[in-house]
């Protein structure tokens, strides 16, 4: 494969509860695969790239079922490695109105949290990229996960390889352990050429607060990265305003270090699906920086993929290219 996109990280299997319904409320939950470096893959494989996922699942049931999903996503699956242990699993409580969903980890001494850098090649993985695509929830996952999460930064950088670092934090699982996020994000960032995350991220990384929504704060935020992460070209993020669970308000927005573009804002309503909404912006936003798109363009293409995704269910959005290009925030009547 040449000219592909590497992913890197943990898939999960999510388990959620129905539409508004308590966990204890229900007898069978929804199963379907995710994870956030896999999702952003089958979305980036959906719109037309070459896709290769990098990462160790259970030689088991579980773990050929989420190979299977992103195999029919188009994503290269030959690079995963397959050993005796348990699959990630997280759980959704799906919200409703002003009560917002939850989540519930199950992750703790997978398969791919047990692994240690050797397990992987990255080398192999890496010829012929265009790029590494990983996310802060990889050393979120503990010192295993903060050496594999350096281990692949230093094997892209050594193999001339971009990468894009979407800083996804999870509290719950950095709160888990005795963990210096800061410390460990700002060293991966130091190569990082994209990153996906707004200012409240920058804020974390660098200590200093870059609060309110105004967009001069968000500018100032982004300035202040560029300054701190020589590498850095590109910083890709979303302005939320969450009204209820079913409706949010949704802009995007690109930095560069001499330009910067923010969208209208979108009234999306009637939300099927929250989760992974983050990672199909990231895709909609790589999508568009792999071609060399100017950042109004990248901009427009990260809310339509974002907004895309919240109308459909599961983690994955699995929307191409001809429906992204043919998005309008106004929606429209059946097509026939
Ligand atoms: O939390 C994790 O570790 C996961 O990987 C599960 C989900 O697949 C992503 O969290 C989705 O991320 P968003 O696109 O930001 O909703």
């Amino acid at each position: 494969m040449i000219g592909h996109v590497l992913c890197f990280g943990e898939v999960l299997l999510r388990f959620a509860t129905p539409a508004a319904r308590l966990t204890v409320q229900c007898d069978a939950l929804d199963m379907v695969v995710g994870g956030a470096e896999a999702n952003v893959g089958a979305g980036l494989a959906s719109l037309g790239h070459g896709v290769r996922m990098l990462t160790r699942l259970p030689s088991s049931t579980l773990g050929d079922k989420a190979r299977a999903v992103l195999g029919a996503a188009g994503v290269d699956t030959l690079h995963i490695g397959r050993t005796a242990g348990r699959m990630g699993l997280y759980f959704l409580e799906s919200g409703a109105g002003l009560r917002p969903s939850s989540i519930t980890y199950d992750r703790a001494g997978s398969v791919f949290a047990n692994s240690a850098p050797d397990d992987f090649n990255f080398a192999s993985a890496l010829e012929g990229a265009r790029l590494l695509h990983l996310s802060g929830i990889t050393p979120a996952l503990g010192p295993g996960g903060v050496a594999l999460a350096r281990a692949a930064v230093a094997a892209a950088n050594a193999a001339g390889v971009p990468i894009c670092f979407d800083g996804n934090y999870r509290a719950l699982l950095w709160d888990a352990w005795d963990s210096d996020p800061r410390s460990i994000l700002t060293d991966l960032m130091q190569s990082a050429t994209v990153m996906i995350g707004n200012h409240r991220d920058i804020s974390l990384l660098l200590g200093k607060p870059f609060s309110g929504d105004a967009s001069d704060r968000r500018r100032e935020a982004a300035l202040a990265a560029f300054e701190a992460f020589p590498k850095l070209q590109l910083i890709a993020s979303t302005a939320r305003h969450v009204v209820n669970a079913g409706h949010h308000r949704i802009a995007a927005r690109i930095d560069t270090r001499d330009a910067a573009h923010q969208t209208a804002e979108v009234d999306v309503t009637g939300i099927v699906d929250r989760i992974g909404t983050g990672d199909a912006f990231a895709a909609g936003v790589l999508h568009k920086w792999l071609q060399g798109a100017d950042t109004v363009s990248t901009a427009q293409a990260g809310l339509a993929y974002t907004v895309l995704k919240h109308t459909q269910p599961g983690d994955m959005c699995l929307i191409g290219p001809a429906e992204l290009e043919a998005f309008s925030a106004s929606g429209g009547d059946v097509r026939r």
